[in-house]
């Protein structure tokens, strides 16, 4: 399903906060968004998840109009965000029980969606009970059992310690190679932007919009070693470079 987002603006009272946002995402794009703080990130999000309506413009995926939350978009916060008082199997159960489909067929894609996440021993675990890494893994199962068309992300990673961001940044790659599905992910980090994407976003700010695109022509398949190469850290120096000279306001930028 492709997602488009045309002409998109939202307004919290009298501040616009996002103005002009034009989009378009294949099936099985994956997009990453970066830029200043307050640049309006997080609101693109909220707004393609459908949990707050945009004060113009349209989003629609495939085809139809986005009017709130719906299956086919998944979202993941930073904060993993799981039910504490359920298991990681309830945890990855939960949102299934909206849909269609049979118990089987229910226990059947809790089990696959704990595999592929590789948290199948830890299917009778409370979140309490699980590693900061762990939790992300279960928060990103639950968004993917019910198979969304639209994977969104917003700073998933941002809590973890380098090296299990590291591990995720791939485990998250093989994911969405494995899956297929469409992904539009928010971070801080240039270096994750570039290692993950197929393109990047640079929002700018007063009020948010996308102030350039870097498309990352690397290789498909992507181990951390492409970090050292030449074409990763030309990439990473041109999107560094645009986030930071969008980073003022217009009102700072005329001082
Ligand atoms: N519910 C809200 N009510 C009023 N203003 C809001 C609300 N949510 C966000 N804003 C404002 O909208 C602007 C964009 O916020 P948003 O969180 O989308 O930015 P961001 O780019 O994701 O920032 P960060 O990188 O710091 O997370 C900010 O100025 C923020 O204060």
């Amino acid at each position: 399903m492709t997602l488009v987002l045309r002409g998109v603006a939202k307004d919290y009272g009298v501040t616009r906060v996002l103005d002009g946002i034009d989009l378009s995402m294949e099936p099985g794009e994956f997009v990453c968004v970066v830029g200043a703080s307050g640049s309006g990130k997080s609101t693109l999000l909220s707004l393609v998840a459908g949990l707050t309506p945009a004060s113009a413009g349209s989003i629609s995926l495939g085809g139809a109009p986005v009017t709130g939350p719906g299956p086919e978009r998944g979202l993941v916060f930073q904060s993993g965000a799981l039910f504490p008082f359920l298991t990681v199997a309830e945890n990855v159960a939960f949102g299934l029980r909206l849909l269609p489909i049979s118990r089987a067929d229910r226990e059947r894609r809790v089990r696959w969606y704990l595999g592929e996440v590789g948290l199948s021993s830890l299917a009778g675990a409370l979140p309490r009970q699980l590693s900061g890494g762990q939790r992300q893994r279960v928060a990103i199962a639950r968004a993917l059992a019910c198979e969304p068309a639209v994977l969104l992300l917003d700073e998933p990673f941002g809590a973890l310690d380098v090296q299990t961001k590291e591990d995720m940044q791939l485990f998250l790659r093989e994911v969405w190679r494995d899956t297929g599905t469409t992904v539009l992910m928010v971070t801080h980090d240039v270096e994750e932007a570039v290692l993950l994407a197929q393109r990047v976003l640079v929002f700018a700010c007063g009020p948010g919009r996308v102030a350039a695109e870097v498309p990352i022509d690397l290789p498909a398949y992507r181990a951390l070693a492409v970090k050292r190469t030449s074409s990763f850290l030309g990439l990473r120096a041109t999107v560094e470079d645009l986030v930071r000279s969008h980073m003022l306001t217009p009102e700072r930028e005329k001082v």
